[in-house]
């Protein structure tokens, strides 16, 4: 299998690459598993981003991430779903289609999550930023919320996200163009 190797966090894992289709592949990072990458990115993040009152990840590999910095900051965070459950109430919904997925998807918050955010400093985190789709649905739900934006986290910054100075990110990925 071919692999790229990582830096981050002071710590090295070589990531798979994986095709996405026939022109581009990507170096598959997921967190799922790896507590020493969470609990080391998490203090990372932690260190260069300012202050904040909630933090807010979407569904499913950003969840390790933000469970870690909730439990090393104090505060809590709020999980935006990808599909809608029974026990919620009046789900808002924002649609994204991020680099790693064929179909559009759609995230979901619901009111009592809303409620939460009303007038509150949020950091939005996540554990990669490619398209930046992912990352602006997250923005939708906090302003559809009433939340303020306190700042955009990701572990890892891919493609042409590594130039983007709104978000802090710990370190890059390239894409792999055929
Ligand atoms: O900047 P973007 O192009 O939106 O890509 C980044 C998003 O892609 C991945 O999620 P994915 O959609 O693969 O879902 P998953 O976490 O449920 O696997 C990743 O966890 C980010 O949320
Ligand atoms: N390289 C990557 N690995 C896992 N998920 C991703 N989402 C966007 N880019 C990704």
């Amino acid at each position: 299998m071919e692999t790229y190797k990582l830096h981050v966090a002071g710590l090295e894992r070589d990531l798979p690459i994986c095709p996405l289709n026939d022109n581009l592949s990507i170096a598959g990072f997921v967190m799922f598993g790896d507590v020493e990458m969470t609990i080391r990115s998490a203090e990372e993040l932690l260190k260069r981003v300012g202050d904040f009152d909630l933090l807010i990840t979407a569904e499913s590999k950003g969840i390790p991430l933000a469970y870690e910095m909730s439990r090393q900051s104090g505060k809590k965070y709020i999980l935006a779903r990808k599909s809608i459950k029974l026990y919620m109430h009046d789900p808002v919904s924002v649609s994204v289609k991020s680099i790693t997925t064929a179909q559009v998807q759609t995230l979901y918050l619901d009111s009592t999550d809303m409620e939460q955010i009303r007038g509150k400093r949020i950091l939005i985190v996540d554990d990669v930023v490619s398209t930046g789709e992912s990352m602006h649905a997250l923005e939708c739900l906090v302003e559809k919320s009433g939340g303020v934006i306190a700042g955009k986290c990701a572990v890892l910054a891919e493609g042409d996200a590594r130039e983007r100075t709104d978000v802090t990110f710990l370190g890059e990925l390239p894409l792999f163009f055929k």
